[in-house]
């Protein structure tokens, strides 16, 4: 007996225990990343950051002495990139995958035969202009949101309609009559994405053996329908855009009111619902309310984060979801059970009292083939956010995220064992103090029985332009202002506060969006986010030392939100390191000592460290080499361009603090546009500093090879160690010279390229021909009437200059 008593008896389960066990199983579990790769990936890093150390020493204590300012400026920027580097490479120690279990979410709150215990979710999307974002587009997110795989009564869209556009509200309400037939068939068989135009432009296998006939009928009619859906849209666009001839005048002499999208009444107009008409089924279809705030001259209204405070207030008091997802109105659901995915955090016991917000990547629908701009981000969101989710979970980058709604009231998490109610601890006059006078929304929930009409008086109350004044929202509460790049902000204040947020990654992408398709746009969005960034390290929100205090915010994760907010400034010392190349093979002077001596060495091992870590990083994150190369380029092109600019105009701003700008990234969405749109540039100063740097490079390269060729260098050693960086700096600005040259149809950009090489080549040829011989050329060749022209001409050039 004394033997057993240390064993446990073991339980065998039967099927019905074992169905019990499930149900409190966790619904998500993290995947460790192979430790085969993790574990040298860990000792790179250290491995590197010893190495560096060495190489700064070697450099500060070995002066170039006659070169000095170069050797200065070129070890001040060799600092800079390494201090960048180990800002950027420590949040990644610990990087995370996960998995969720979609079935055991299921077994737990939404079994067959009983109602479901699923939270209620309010998913927002904004829209600002119905010009960049045609109504298409929104109405395609929307039917993706109707025809979400949840329970319809736990499911309420709200679209905020920024522009206040005619089209954008009338083209909402065709979209629900479409609705009623588009769900039901999207449920039925099944489809995915639910998006109709990116269902139909998808390959549909008629051929297939097993495919129902009856699925191929409904399939044609659906699309018939859908095409009938576009046209109308399309004509609603159409009689919008029309300017009258006589021009619209009222009887006093006003402009035609309620057109502008500036100064107008707020706006609300709820669709569908459980009282507004059923889908051909007979199914309830998730509520659509449409909402337009109230904008008034003289009023700041905050851009996206504005709007976004007023759709809280509202579906507050109107449907009052537990959990809030938000999506710009180009990311549509491509995966119809993303917000099931987010659920199986948000309500995972494990989880559901401290995580602020599911975040999923995003990803994109109309890249070019070759990815030209960088525009899919792999670096960021495969490599970066797999980093921090491990720490204390992602940034939030705007679209795609799911919040708990108690992290955007500005609560603290949930702490184990505090379970006095949050709301109950402050007085019902400091939550007015906070939130605004509205009693329903202080209430924070929707207990009493009011009917809809006095619950809409309420909802316009909350979305008047003047409700937040003296308040807290956008400082302490909803979506912060103060910034372009308000996400940033918003997910950092939460972490701050201790919460955590979590990453989310499903194999079929849960969101795709449109891309900036064009070099300008693409800069201009560059622009905007180190924009937002640089002035984020300005701001009261500095994460060097914000929330210092009360030490919430993990080490890592703030050493991840310090490198997000200060990279641009790198730019200054990119700037300077793309141009110093040149300058020894311009003027024959050198940065460094000879390639071939310790210095060379040096530097070769710095670089095997950094290719091993980036090796290393590749696998175990499985971005592949492309992405990571084009990720390189774009650090240099936005680098030189727009993250310069960025820096100094958030200087000027802080010194003469006037506001930054938000302009609306082009979606318009139609194949013919997107194909000429690549190559559409608009001259602006975003574009000089990378320019300079091509022709410096270019000349560089041009002139060290010929001076060696025509002078017969003594040896090219030192030369092609020079050459091999003016080149480097080429090949990464090469997508900017194929955006800068290539017009549709036009000649390659490498033609072009080699074509400006060989110009050069002759141009050098001929300066540094012995004059005479140039002369003589002129004599056998043309003769003297050339010769004449040609001293008439410079004779006059010299009497023109004195
Ligand atoms: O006054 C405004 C301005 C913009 N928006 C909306 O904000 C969203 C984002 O604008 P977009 O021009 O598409 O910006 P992107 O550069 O594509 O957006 C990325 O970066 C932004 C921050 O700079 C985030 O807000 C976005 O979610 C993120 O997708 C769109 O839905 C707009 O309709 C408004 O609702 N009101
Ligand atoms: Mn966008």
């Amino acid at each position: 007996m004394e033997a057993n008593a240390g064993l446990v008896p073991v339980e065998i389960p039967t099927p019905e225990n074992y169905k019990a066990d499930v149900s409190q199983l966790p619904l998500s579990r993290v995947v460790p990343i192979s430790s085969s790769y993790l574990y040298p990936y860990r000792v790179v890093i250290i491995l590197r950051l010893i190495i560096f150390i060495f190489y700064l020493q070697y450099r500060y204590t070995h002066p170039v002495d006659d070169a000095y300012a170069l050797w200065f400026v070129s070890v001040i920027c060799e600092s800079c990139f390494a201090l960048s580097c180990l800002f950027d490479q420590f949040p990644k120690w610990s990087p995370v995958d996960r998995e969720t279990f979609l079935d055991r979410l299921a077994l737990r709150y939404d079994k067959e035969g009983e109602p479901s215990q699923l939270a209620h979710i309010d998913v927002f999307v904004t829209t600002a202009d119905p010009i960049r974002e045609p109504p298409l587009v929104t109405a395609n997110t929307v039917l993706s949101i109707l025809a979400v795989d949840y329970p319809a009564d736990k499911v309420t869209c709200y679209v905020s309609d920024d522009g206040y556009a005619m089209q954008t509200f009338e083209s909402l309400s065709e979209t629900t009559e479409f609705a009623k037939k588009w769900v039901p068939f999207c449920k039925k068989y099944s489809i995915e994405p639910r998006a109709p135009e990116f269902y139909f432009t998808q390959k549909i296998d008629y051929l297939n053996d097993d495919i129902d006939l009856s699925f191929i009928k409904e399939c044609r009619e659906m699309k018939r329908e859908y095409e009938e859906l576009k046209v109308q849209i399309n004509a609603l666009v159409a009689k919008a855009q029309k300017v009258w001839k006589e021009g619209w005048t009222m009887q006093d002499g006003t402009p035609r009111p309620g057109n502008n999208p500036k100064d107008h009444p707020g706006m609300i107009q709820m669709f569908l619902g459980h009282d507004g008409g059923l889908d051909t089924d007979g199914n309830e279809l998730p509520r659509l309310v449409y909402v337009s705030r109230e904008k008034r001259p003289g009023f700041n209204h905050h851009k996206k984060a504005g709007a976004m405070n007023a759709l809280i207030r509202a579906s507050a008091i109107l449907t009052n979801g537990a959990y809030i997802l938000n999506v710009d109105c180009d990311h549509y659901f491509n995966n119809s059970k993303a917000l099931i995915e987010a659920m199986c955090f948000m309500m995972d016991p494990a989880y559901e009292k401290n995580t602020c917000y599911v975040q999923f990547p995003q990803r994109f629908y109309d890249v070019d083939l070759h990815d030209r701009y960088a525009n899919y981000n792999m670096v960021f969101f495969d490599i970066i956010m797999k980093g921090v989710d491990g720490i204390q979970g992602p940034f939030y980058v705007g679209t795609g995220c799911c919040f708990n709604r108690q992290a955007l009231y500005g609560f603290d998490p949930v702490v184990e064992g505090d379970d006095v109610e949050i709301s109950l601890l402050m007085s019902q006059q400091s939550l007015r103090k906070r939130f605004g006078q509205c009693p329903l929304l202080v209430g924070a929930t929707v207990t009493e029985t009011t009917n809809t009409a006095s619950l809409l008086k309420e909802a316009i109350n909350v979305i008047s332009c003047d409700y937040e004044d003296e308040t807290e929202w956008g400082e302490e509460i909803g979506w912060m202002y103060g910034s372009v790049t308000e996400d940033v902000l918003t997910g950092f204040k939460m972490h701050a506060k201790g919460w955590i947020s979590i990453y989310c990654k499903p194999s079929r992408p849960a969101f795709l969006g449109c891309a900036p398709i064009n070099l300008s746009d693409r800069l201009g969005q560059i622009h905007r986010w180190s924009f937002g960034s640089v002035e984020c390290l300005l701001s009261r929100h500095c994460p060097i030392w914000y929330g210092l205090y009360n030490g919430k915010l993990r080490f890592l994760e703030r050493v991840a939100y310090i490198n997000n907010a200060a990279y641009p400034f790198t730019s200054i010392a990119l700037l300077a390191y793309c141009i110093l190349p040149a300058i020894p093979l311009l003027t024959g002077k050198s940065i460094s000592p000879e390639i071939t001596d310790i210095y060379g060495l040096w530097f070769i091992i710095v670089f095997i460290a950094l290719f091993t870590t980036i090796y290393l990083e590749l696998r175990w994150s499985d971005v592949r080499l492309r992405d990571w190369w084009r990720n390189e380029q774009f650090w240099v092109i936005g680098g030189t361009s727009a993250n310069l600019f960025a820096v100094f105009q958030v200087l000027f701003k802080f010194f003469t603090k006037t506001d930054g700008n938000f302009s609306v990234t082009s979606k318009v969405d139609d194949q013919k546009v997107n194909s000429s749109e690549l190559y559409i540039l608009k001259w602006t100063w975003l574009l000089v500093p990378p320019t300079i740097i091509t022709i410096i490079n270019l000349a560089a390269i041009v002139f060290g090879v010929s001076s060696a060729i025509i002078d017969g260098y003594e040896s090219w050693g030192p030369l092609i160690g020079k050459l091999i960086f003016a080149i480097w700096v080429m090949a990464h600005l090469y997508p900017f010279l194929q955006g800068l040259l290539q017009r549709e149809n036009g000649i390659p950009t490498s033609v072009i390229l080699s074509s400006i090489v060989l110009a050069m080549i002759f141009v050098l040829w001929w300066i540094r021909v012995d004059p005479f011989k140039i002369d003589k050329w002129l004599e056998v060749n043309i003769g003297s009437i050339v010769r004449n022209t040609y001293n008439k001409f410079s004779a006059n050039l010299l009497d023109f200059d004195l």
